[in-house]
């Protein structure tokens, strides 16, 4: 992809923050990854664990598009995770943020966690490069923003996305099996259970009870290796 025009590098974006450790979750998970975690989030999820990435807290920074690349690159890790809040709340800036991070030529892999309520087809038609992937999150009833579901991403989605659901009860299993049913994806879907409400268990026998051999359990391992409520790991 080449380089975005030079003005792109002076765009401004509010940032949380940006750390190296492994990715915990989907296909990628254990690989050293550079976290870039935009703030500000279009959704207020019941079970949400990024709750210093919206408000009432405050960005920590505002960075240029330009800084935002200069200290994801200052790493090793050639795999990069654009997170949140959500990251593609900025439209045209998230998406000149993105194609700067690719013209890199440093990341083999680059996902963006988004969280279902953002129209993926503009970033889909624009940004025409191979090693970027959106894990697209499909919020569940009991994350209280089910409603705000875009069902048009799931047809979107190709074979490298991934479509994870986050699931905190028997009452989401069920809804995220029927929405499986509903809408066909290429995507890769991903049951994660809800840290505190879902025992993993639980959902493993869920998962063969229904039969549901497509589906991959997801496990947080970020969660597993540091205490829970610990940032930037
Ligand atoms: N290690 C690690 N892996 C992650 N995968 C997705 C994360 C996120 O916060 O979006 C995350 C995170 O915060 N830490
Ligand atoms: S979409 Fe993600 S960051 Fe936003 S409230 Fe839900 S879990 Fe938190
Ligand atoms: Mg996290």
């Amino acid at each position: 992809m080449k380089r975005p025009d030079a003005a792109v590098y002076d765009v401004k974006l509010p940032m949380v923050e940006i750390f190296e450790t492994v990715e915990g979750e989907g296909t990628r998970a254990g690989f050293p990854t550079v976290f870039v975690r935009l703030f500000g989030c279009n959704l207020r999820c019941t079970w949400c664990d990024t709750k210093y990435s919206y408000p009432p807290a405050e960005a920590e920074h505002v960075l240029t598009i330009g800084q935002i690349v200069e200290q994801a690159t200052s790493y090793s890790s050639t795999h990069l995770c654009l997170t949140g809040g959500e990251p593609l709340l900025y439209g045209d800036k998230s998406a000149s943020l993105i194609e700067a991070l690719v013209a890199t030529g440093r990341f083999t892999d680059l996902h963006i966690e988004t969280n279902g309520a953002i129209d993926l087809g503009m970033f889909l038609e624009r940004i025409d490069a191979p090693e970027v992937r959106y894990i697209m999150d499909y919020k569940l009833p009991d994350s209280g923003e089910s409603d705000k579901m875009i069902t048009a991403n799931l047809v979107k989605l190709r074979s490298q996305d991934e479509l994870k659901f986050v699931i905190g009860s028997e009452r989401d299993f069920l809804a995220a099996k029927e929405v499986l049913s509903a809408y066909p994806t290429a995507a890769l879907p991903l049951f994660s259970p809800v840290w505190e409400t879902m025992p993993p268990a639980r959902l493993v026998s869920l998962m063969l009870e229904h039969g549901l051999s497509r589906v991959k359990l997801n496990m947080q391992l970020h969660k597993i290796i540091w205490d829970p409520a610990k940032r930037g790991v």
